[in-house]
């Protein structure tokens, strides 16, 4: 089912000061933020030679990511993001072994313009879990 690690997800408190950390201590190449008010979070993207890395700052009135950002104090590793080629069969399948999908259970558009879906922290040992449907390029 799985295919390459898509991104690796870190909550922050203030998006501006994390962009130049990693701009001014590491070189990174950020992206302009895009805010997902559907999703709430305003969201850049570093990219890396093998994967990306999605940095999240909270958007608006009930953002999923407000609570975490209350726990975890200044902010801390989120999620991270898989590839499936084929999100429902992923999700049947998932859904037939047990596993619980957030949400409706329908999947959404996310950033890059795919559908992606969310599965229970608690199903994966403390670790949530973004499969975001890619097709193989051929
Ligand atoms: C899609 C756009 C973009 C993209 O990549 O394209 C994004 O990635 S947007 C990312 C933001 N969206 C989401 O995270 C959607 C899915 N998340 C949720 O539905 C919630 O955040 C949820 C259900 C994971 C947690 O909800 P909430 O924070 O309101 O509930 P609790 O604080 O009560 O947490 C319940 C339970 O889960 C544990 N938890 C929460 N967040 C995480 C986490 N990031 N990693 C691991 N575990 C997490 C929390 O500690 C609670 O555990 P418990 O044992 O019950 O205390
Ligand atoms: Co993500």
């Amino acid at each position: 089912m799985l295919g390459n690690l898509n991104h690796v997800a870190l909550v922050v408190s203030d998006l501006k000061l994390a962009c130049q950390s990693w701009q001014n201590l590491l070189g990174a190449t950020v992206s302009e933020p895009q805010a997902l008010p559907e999703h709430g979070v305003t969201v850049v993207f570093i990219d890396l030679p093998n994967t990306r890395i999605e940095l999240l700052e909270p958007l608006g009135d009930g953002s999923p990511v407000s609570r975490f950002l209350e726990k975890h104090t200044g902010g801390g590793m989120h999620h991270i993001c898989m590839n499936v080629e084929d999100i429902l069969l992923a999700r049947d399948e998932l859904i037939a072994k047990g596993a619980r999908i957030l949400g409706d259970g329908e999947p959404r558009i996310g950033a890059h313009g795919n559908p992606v879906l969310f599965m229970h922290p608690g199903d994966f040992h403390g670790t949530l879990i973004e499969l975001e449907e890619v097709k193989p390029v051929n």
